[in-house]
Order: structure tokens, then C-alpha cells, then sequence
């Protein structure tokens, strides 16, 4: 898929700007706070209904503005579909083809994925870093999977709340939710199981690209509670423990993955630029798997790529893209050096204002 045309309005510094995109690589440069990051934002607001930057969803809004848009001209294939997303006052309007729908359905018919200073959490970071990945790579290819999350949200909040009221029993109100629980977490792992399985050959083979030297990776999942246990029959034995901590500490909520290499058996052992790669890794094999599945490659954003990997890095990762025929958007204070020959558009981007120059 790619962008035809982008509009941004009242988007951090972006007044009301337009962009006109091709296919193939598209580079943003200006200098520092200009607003080149804030395009990728918008581009990522439309498959995320969020930012990838850390922050509430409400820091988007530009100070003193009323309503916030991001409109897009979106081609898949021989289709082309409008897709718009906007917040006025408190509220946030999905539109796709005029229509009013779901956020749930605007993300799902639009893909971008994002390497940005802030990726190489995915490896060094938290495990909700690693489950956000995993979950909207699946449900980016799986349409059954946001009702059984959404179902085990629910079931979720609704044991904790009765955790918080103090008391393990009486077990009428505890059991009908452990038992959606079990259900719910049992289909979100098949899931999850099921899409590693297929990430799997390509990780590895961005990986053998990117970190050579690294040799093969293994990829470790933990489904969040003990293999070979039931979860609601697990949920219901330690109730109390539960109770004590506040809030339910076993199940699909807490799934957790990682990686380790023949060469760099922990993670310790790689340095932060390897992280950063091992990072980039996950989310081309993640792109790779979803033009596998959908047959067409999501977007592709890489923000400040010349500030996060070195030249030959940058170099083999444009080279990627560009055989694979992806749409990428790429931001720098500078154009980056592997581009500075090749075809591409490019753009000026300064006080929130985008000219372009090719
Ligand atoms: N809610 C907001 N309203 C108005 N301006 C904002 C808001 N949030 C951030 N900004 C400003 O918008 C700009 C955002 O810039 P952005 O991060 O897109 O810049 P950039 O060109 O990618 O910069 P850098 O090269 O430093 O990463 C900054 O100047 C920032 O101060």
C-alpha cells in the first residue's frame, strides 16, 4: 500500500499542510523541531490510532487548537481508499471511503510500520514494548484476533475490579470471568503462536542481513502463564496472591518474548547499535510478513535514520526497501548519505511548513 496524498492539520507544529506522495523512497529534511517526525506521526496515526512517540495521544493536539485532522489518499493495489481520523473538543471521528467507523476498522485497513529512536525499546525494554509489537502485528493480518483481545480486556478489568474490593470469594463472581479469561487467553496465544511461527523465517533472514556477524536467532515465547496448566484453574489457586498484589498476575496479558543470537546468547551482549538493529530486524520481518499476508508492503517510516545506524547499515536497509518496491518515508537533519544519488522525492520541512524539492 502507499500514500498518495497526506493532509495534516493541527498536528503538534503542522498548521494545515499537504503532501503529495509517489511510490518509492521520500526523504524529509530540516533542521531540528521542524516538524519532520510529526509527518511520520500522522502517517503512523492512521494505522495505530497513536503515536509512536511515548506520551498521550492528547500531546498531538497543536496548543490552542480546537481539532486535529490527518486525511489520507491511500492506494492498495489497484484500489484507492480515503481514510481520515480527527479529534474536536474530547472526540475522535474514523472515517474511511466518507463513512463514519470504528477506529479498530480505519487501523486495520491502513499499515505503517515505524523504525524511530525509540524502536530499540522493543529489545531493550519492557515486555509491553514486545506484546504491543506482537499484537498489532497479528492483528494487522488476523481479523479475529481484536474481538478475543478486546473480550480478555474486558473479563481483565473485571476480575481486577473484584480483586480490589478485598475479598477471594464468593466464587460465583470470581469463576464466569476466569473461565472467559482461560478462553480468551487460550485464542490470543494461538494467535500470537501461529504469527511467530510464520515471523520466524523472515526475522531471520532481515537478521542474517542486518547482523551477520551475530549468527542464527532463536526466538523464545512465554505465553504468560505456566505450559500445561489451565488458565481459569491457575486464576482460581491464587486468588489470595492476587489479592495481596491488586491485580491478576498470571495470563495473556503477560506474555513476553525474546530473542538471542549463537553469537550474542543474551542481550547483554549486544551493543545499543546492535540493539537498534536487532530492533529493525523485528519490524522488516514484521513489513515482510504482512506483504506476505496481504500481499502488499505496509509503509515504511525511518525517522532520524542517519543519527541511529552507520553508513553501511543505512545503505543496506535503503537497498532492501528499494528492491522490494516499498513506499518509505525517511526523516534527517540531512538528506542521508546512501540517498543523496538515487531517485527519490524530497522535501523541506521548516517551522511546520513542508516545501518540495524534488
Ligand atoms: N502540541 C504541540 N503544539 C504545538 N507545537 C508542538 C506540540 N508538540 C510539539 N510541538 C513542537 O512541534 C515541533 C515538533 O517537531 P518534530 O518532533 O516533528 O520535529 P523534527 O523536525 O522531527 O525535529 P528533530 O530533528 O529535532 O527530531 C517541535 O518544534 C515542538 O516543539
Amino acid at each position: 500500500m502507499r500514500f498518495e496524498r497526506l493532509r495534516i492539520q493541527g498536528l503538534r507544529c503542522l498548521d494545515d499542510v499537504a503532501v503529495e506522495l509517489a511510490e518509492g523512497i521520500h526523504v524529509f529534511v530540516g533542521p531540528n523541531g521542524a516538524g519532520k517526525t510529526s509527518v511520520l506521526e500522522a502517517a503512523y496515526l492512521l494505522s495505530h490510532g497513536r503515536s509512536f512517540r511515548s506520551g498521550a495521544r492528547e500531546a498531538l493536539l497543536q496548543r490552542g487548537a480546537r481539532a486535529l485532522s490527518v486525511f489520507a489518499e491511500m492506494r492498495v493495489g489497484d484500489a484507492r481508499t480515503r481514510l481520515g481520523l480527527g479529534r474536536e473538543g474530547t472526540r475522535w471521528d474514523a472515517r474511511l471511503d466518507g463513512q463514519d467507523v470504528p477506529l479498530g476498522q480505519l487501523v486495520q485497513a491502513c499499515a505503517v510500520v515505524c523504525f524511530e529512536p525509540g524502536s530499540h525499546a522493543l529489545i531493550a525494554g519492557s515486555a509491553e514494548e514486545r506484546r504491543r509489537f506482537l499484537d498489532w502485528g497479528v492483528f494487522h493480518v488476523e481479523h479475529g484476533f481484536l474481538g478475543a483481545w478486546r473480550r480478555y480486556q474486558r473479563a481483565l478489568k473485571q476480575r481486577n475490579a473484584l480483586l480490589r474490593t478485598g475479598v477471594v470469594g464468593p466464587e460465583a463472581l470470581y469463576a464466569p470471568w476466569e473461565h472467559e479469561l482461560d478462553e480468551m487467553a487460550t485464542a490470543i496465544d494461538d494467535y500470537r503462536r501461529t504469527y511467530l511461527d510464520r515471523l520466524i523465517p523472515a526475522l531471520s533472514a532481515s537478521a542474517q542481513f542486518l547482523l551477520p556477524e551475530l549468527g542464527p536467532l532463536t526466538l523464545r515465547y512465554k505465553r504468560g502463564w505456566a505450559e500445561g496448566q489451565g488458565l481459569s484453574e491457575l486464576l482460581a489457586d491464587q486468588r489470595g496472591r492476587d489479592l495481596a498484589r491488586g491485580h491478576t498476575t498470571a495470563g495473556a496479558h503477560r506474555a513476553d518474548w525474546s530473542l538471542s543470537f549463537e553469537h550474542a546468547p543474551l542481550r547483554e551482549h549486544l551493543s545499543r547499535g546492535q540493539e537498534k538493529l536487532t530492533a529493525l530486524s523485528c519490524l522488516l520481518a514484521q513489513a515482510d510478513l504482512h506483504a506476505e499476508c496481504r500481499g502488499e508492503w505496509p509503509v515504511v517510516c525511518l525517522d532520524d535514520l542517519a543519527s541511529e545506524l552507520d553508513l553501511a547499515h543505512q545503505t543496506a536497509v535503503v537497498e532492501r526497501l528499494g528492491a522490494v518496491g516499498a513506499q518509505v518515508l525517511v526523516t534527517g537533519t540531512e538528506c542521508p548519505l546512501p540517498l543523496q544519488s538515487r531517485p527519490h522525492r524530497l522535501f523541506h520541512v521548516e517551522q511546520g511548513q513542508i516545501r518540495p524539492l524534488l
